[in-house]
């Protein structure tokens, strides 16, 4: 689970549910757990733990699907992740700045904007259903818990685009979208659905009661997810502006995250995130985000370290936005000015094609660190230092931005953390915060560790 995932670590207590929750109190047994077959108990245990642990007041339809609360929020988190990353620089992950998303199939239950509306205030959504029912129950529920100035609840038209105007009325269809999230029916068929029921070896631990509208679409969630993908290309080529919006989707079965990463590979998409979301012993969900920018993720979001995930994964991870050095061995680490020094040489030898600062994050712990983009790319490579010589030469020591594409620039992070809670040797790590080449990325750090060895060893 998410590590801050509030069930992770302190599974739900029945109990305490049922005496704040009394609709759930029928359904207990032995004041420990309830029957997962059941779907007018699961619906009541969902209630309860929207109603105890985020002040979100539902009725659910037994005849529908009943969200999972510690897997959607899993999701939510992990969306929360790939914003905050964006806005590391601002300090402003919780301010009043406007956040919007599109929450394409919201169901009945409109979990997700209720659950993003309720963790973050800024947080805004427009939520679409092809589905009447879900349409006008998810509606009620935003008035129900007076959400209805940060979700609008829309129709969506089936034939039409999935981010388009189409899809969402009329009065938001400007509003620039920060991500957008799906958890997409998962089976191409009810074929397809009652064979991957007949192959589960066990009874089923928990019942999934939902209408076939809500399980089955032409082609699966793949093709849902690669309808996304190629929407989201004509999207970027009507309005550069949607370059910057994390398009991200929920799937169920592991081989559907990897022909979904296989079509954005073959798409020519690098700037993508993988997400493994485990729940329990026996059920595990996929996620994958993307985006057109050059603005990478932080590395714990592409490549999280907790949980680690699962060999099956691995080779469908995008490539590494982060990068470790080990100063355990180097004397003059544990330096507090170790920052500045590296500041000051980055500064002197890159400073004129470089914008570089030293910025301050307050977490728990304030974190100091580097933050530095050029325009040019790899300042820092032979040929960019051979063609320099080559306009001084000319008299001409201004090298034209213009004619570099917004493409070639590069950003990173520099952080030096000595002996602090979260690490127990001194290191030096890099996020790379922009660009497109893992190339450019990996010439950096060693460029960087050249440097940084340099100032230690003296
Ligand atoms: C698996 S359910 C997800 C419901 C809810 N988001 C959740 O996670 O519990 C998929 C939903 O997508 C809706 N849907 C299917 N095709 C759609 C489309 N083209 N546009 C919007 N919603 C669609 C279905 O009606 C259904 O409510």
């Amino acid at each position: 689970m998410h590590v801050r995932n509030p069930y992770a670590h302190n599974p739900p207590d029945f109990r305490a549910l049922a005496e704040s929750y009394s609709k759930l109190a029928k359904f207990l047994h032995d004041d420990m757990t309830v029957d997962f077959t059941d779907p007018e108990a699961v619906c009541a245990l969902t209630e309860a733990l929207l109603h105890k642990d985020f002040d979100i007041d539902v009725e659910l339809l037994p005849d529908r699907l009943c969200p999972r609360v510690a897997n959607r929020l899993n999701y939510i988190l992990w969306l929360q992740d790939l914003l905050d990353s964006d806005s590391f620089d601002s300090n402003d992950t919780n301010s009043s700045k406007p956040i919007w998303g599109l929450d394409i199939g919201t169901g009945t239950s409109c979990i997700y904007p209720l659950l993003g509306c309720r963790l973050r205030r800024n947080w805004h959504f427009i939520a679409t259903d092809v589905d009447d029912v879900a349409v006008s129950t998810a509606a009620k529920l935003v008035s129900r818990n007076n959400l209805m100035e940060q979700i609008s609840v829309f129709k969506a038209d089936p034939g039409n685009s999935l981010f388009g105007p189409h899809a969402c009325g009329d009065s938001h269809t400007s509003q620039h979208l920060h991500f957008t999230m799906c958890n997409p029916p998962f089976y191409s068929s009810s074929a397809d659905y009652n064979a991957s029921q007949a192959l589960k070896v066990t009874p089923a631990r928990s019942f999934t009661s939902a209408a076939p509208e809500e399980m089955i679409t032409p082609g699966g969630e793949v093709a849902f997810v690669t309808r996304m993908i190629n929407e989201s290309i004509e999207m970027l080529r009507n309005d550069v502006n949607t370059g910057s919006t994390w398009y991200t989707s929920m799937l169920g079965k592991l081989d559907s995250l990897k022909d979904v990463v296989n079509s954005l590979r073959k798409r020519g998409i690098s700037n993508y995130a993988v997400a493994e979301f485990i729940q329990g012993q026996f059920t595990r969900r996929w996620a994958v985000a993307w985006r057109f920018d050059g603005r990478r993720p932080l590395p714990d979001i592409t490549r999280p370290l907790d949980p680690l995930p699962s060999t099956a994964i691995r080779g469908l991870l995008p490539p590494a936005t982060g990068w470790i050095l080990d100063l355990s061995h180097t004397h003059g680490a544990n330096d507090d000015r170790l920052l500045d020094k590296v500041l000051s040489i980055m500064k002197d030898e890159f400073g004129d094609f470089m914008k570089l600062e030293r910025l301050s994050k307050l977490n728990c712990e304030t974190t100091h660190y580097i933050t530095g983009y050029s325009q040019q790319g790899n300042v820092w490579s032979r040929n960019f230092r051979r063609n320099k010589k080559r306009k001084i030469e000319e008299h001409s020591d201004h090298v034209e931005g213009s004619r570099i594409s917004e493409s070639t620039g590069f950003g990173f992070r520099i952080f030096v953390e000595q002996y602090t809670s979260n690490t127990d040797i001194p290191q030096c790590s890099v996020h790379w915060s922009y660009g497109s080449d893992p190339i450019v990325f990996e010439s950096f750090c060693g460029m960087l560790k050249d440097r940084i060895q340099r100032i230690v060893s003296k």
